[in-house]
């Protein structure tokens, strides 16, 4: 199952079509005129937005399903060039006036809309996909909708190996690696000391910030609270800090820098993810209970400032017996980004 959505998701990304059971779809992003020419075949496709990214372009009407895609008749007017300007916001304050765009109703399709949408997040591509129904090209890879919407990365995620690696902010420690089948990214936890699993564990879910982890970038708060987590969790004797692939809050790189690229444009952290077409929040927090049950952790306090990872966490059968507050690395540059958090996105800061 997770193997014909790894493929799907392999294709995508190579700007190939993908047949979500009926409905043949392509990514807008890296779609060319070739590729969509033999994607269409003579005929035209339309195209699928998320429903943030329709819902910023004042097209969810009646027709859209509460928080579904959205279909888009492709008119005339509408040729790769302003169909990429529909899919991709760095480019709105270029091309301020778009439509009018028709809608069209999912009807039958909505799961395999749906589903089609999920790959394309998956594949850390904008969700926005030209859309052909009831096409299906010969060397189209097909993947079942229902099995798209089932996936989970936390599904068969294993423990695959562990050695001891003495950090400059916690010497005790040991790094675990996870993996699991769909080929997808690979996830680290960090264990401390020896931490009791009878008594709750501290713990800090750190995602991925490749801007801020390994670069050093001020916009963010991220690299100095991991050494900060570590530093504390070593201070305490014992904890686990679980590394998440998750960059971006689950958008992925690319798409981060492109929140970036509108955050350059006036628009703060929690806009920047809605204009992409994103939720504010993309991260799957099975995930993170997933690597805790196979690290043999049931009850944790967990540090973070965030509310919804807390609720996040408990949702997915981890007890948290503590909300510990954390706070590291507040600067001029990441004043803004931080108070966004405090207003927008219930933080505790
Ligand atoms: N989409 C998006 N992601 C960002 C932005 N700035 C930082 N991130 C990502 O946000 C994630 C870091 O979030 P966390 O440190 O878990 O922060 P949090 O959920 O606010 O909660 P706590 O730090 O635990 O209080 C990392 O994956 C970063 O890459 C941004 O402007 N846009
Ligand atoms: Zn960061």
């Amino acid at each position: 199952m997770s193997l014909a959505v790894a493929r799907a998701v392999d294709e995508l990304k190579r700007g190939r079509p993908v047949a979500v059971g009926g409905l043949g779809v392509l990514a807008v992003e890296l779609a060319d005129a070739d590729s969509l020419a033999m994607f269409e075949n003579g005929a035209r496709a339309d195209l699928l937005l998320s429903h943030p990214r329709a819902a910023l372009l004042n097209i969810v009407n009646q027709r859209a399903a509460a928080a579904g895609p959205v279909r888009v008749r492709r008119s005339d007017w509408m040729d790769a060039a302003a169909s990429l300007a529909a899919a991709d916001p760095v480019r709105d304050l270029a091309t301020p006036f778009k439509g009018p765009y028709e809608t069209v109703a999912l009807g039958d399709i909505t799961q395999a809309a749906s589903a089609a949408i999920r790959l394309a997040k998956l594949a850390g591509l904008l969700p926005a996909l030209y859309l052909m129904e009831g096409a299906r090209g010969a060397d189209w890879l097909a993947v079942e909708p229902a099995d798209v919407n089932a996936y989970r990365e936390a599904n068969d995620l294993r423990l695959v190996t562990r050695a001891r690696l003495p950090l400059d902010t916690a010497e005790n420690s040991e790094i675990v690696a996870f993996r699991g089948s769909g080929g997808g990214p690979e996830h680290l936890a960090i264990v401390i000391g020896d931490p009791r699993r009878s008594s709750p564990v501290l713990i800090r879910l750190h995602s991925a910030c490749l801007t801020g982890d390994v670069l050093g970038s001020l916009k963010c708060d991220c690299g100095p609270q991991m050494r900060a987590a570590l530093a504390a969790i070593a201070k305490e004797g014992a904890g686990i800090l679980l590394y998440l692939q998750q960059e971006g809050r689950g958008i992925g790189l690319v798409n981060k820098l492109r929140a970036y690229a509108l955050q350059d444009q006036g628009f703060d952290t929690v806009d920047a993810n809605l204009r992409l077409g994103f939720e504010i929040d993309e991260r799957d927090f099975g995930l993170a209970a997933k690597m805790l049950e196979l690290l043999g952790v049931g009850q944790v306090r967990l540090m973070t400032n965030n509310p919804a990872k807390v609720a996040g966490l408990e949702a997915e059968g981890v007890t948290v017996t503590e909300r510990v507050p954390h706070h590291a690395g507040e600067g001029a540059h990441n004043a803004q980004y931080l108070a966004t958090k405090r207003e927008r996105t219930g933080h505790i800061l």
